[in-house]
């Protein structure tokens, strides 16, 4: 099984085609890896997406967004959370992907992932398979079943202006956008 919620309508229409937008134009840089300082450029063979540098007035708009989530998610995962990180706002573009990967909360390395508990991620714009040109195809989320288990994949549904959240140890994965742009933003709670 996989733990994971949605939670529909957390952003409405306007404001998800106002930051893809946003996004669009803002100066970017290829999107890193947690704990790595040395990567020139940003490690393209396992994450290729950009981060987009918005306004402090959208990024403080989705730290209250993601502040008014944190009751529901510490409900359904049965967890006490703490703040959520500075959000990324990620463009992806034909071909871009990030490979499987955990987010946190796994004792592998010693680096500030460990203090990450849920990670969630808010779709801005629909993937379909024959998409309109503000939608995209690939590019799906896919969550991973636990090795404990059968070989799950589930991938979630990119509905523009929901939240999806699971545990931030869960394996997931981008596939590799096919055609136009994907745009999400990306954070994670800390436990309490
Ligand atoms: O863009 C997404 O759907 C998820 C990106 C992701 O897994 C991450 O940034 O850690
Ligand atoms: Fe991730």
């Amino acid at each position: 099984m996989i733990d994971y919620i949605e939670i529909a309508g957390v952003l409405d229409e306007a404001a998800c085609s106002a930051l893809c937008a946003e996004i669009r134009a803002a100066s970017g840089r290829p999107a890193g890896l947690l704990g790595r300082d040395d990567q020139k450029p940003a490690w393209p063979e396992v994450r290729r997406t950009t981060r987009a540098e918005v306004s402090l007035a959208t990024e403080g708009m989705v730290n209250d967004l993601l502040a008014r989530q944190k009751a529901a998610l510490e409900r359904h995962f049965g967890l006490a959370l703490g703040n959520a990180e500075k959000p990324q706002f990620l463009h992806y573009r034909e071909g871009d992907f990030f490979v499987p990967h955990q987010d946190g909360n796994t004792p592998l390395i010693h680096d500030e992932s460990r203090f990450r508990r849920i990670s969630a991620v808010i779709f801005l714009n629909r993937q379909m398979d024959d998409p309109s040109p503000a939608n995209y195809a690939g590019g799906s989320l896919v969550l991973h079943g636990p090795y404990s288990g059968p070989d799950l994949r589930v991938s979630m549904p990119a509905v523009p202006g929901s939240l999806v959240a699971f545990r931030s140890e869960t394996t997931h994965e981008v596939t590799p956008v096919t055609r136009n742009e994907r745009f999400t933003i990306v954070s994670w709670y800390r436990g309490a």
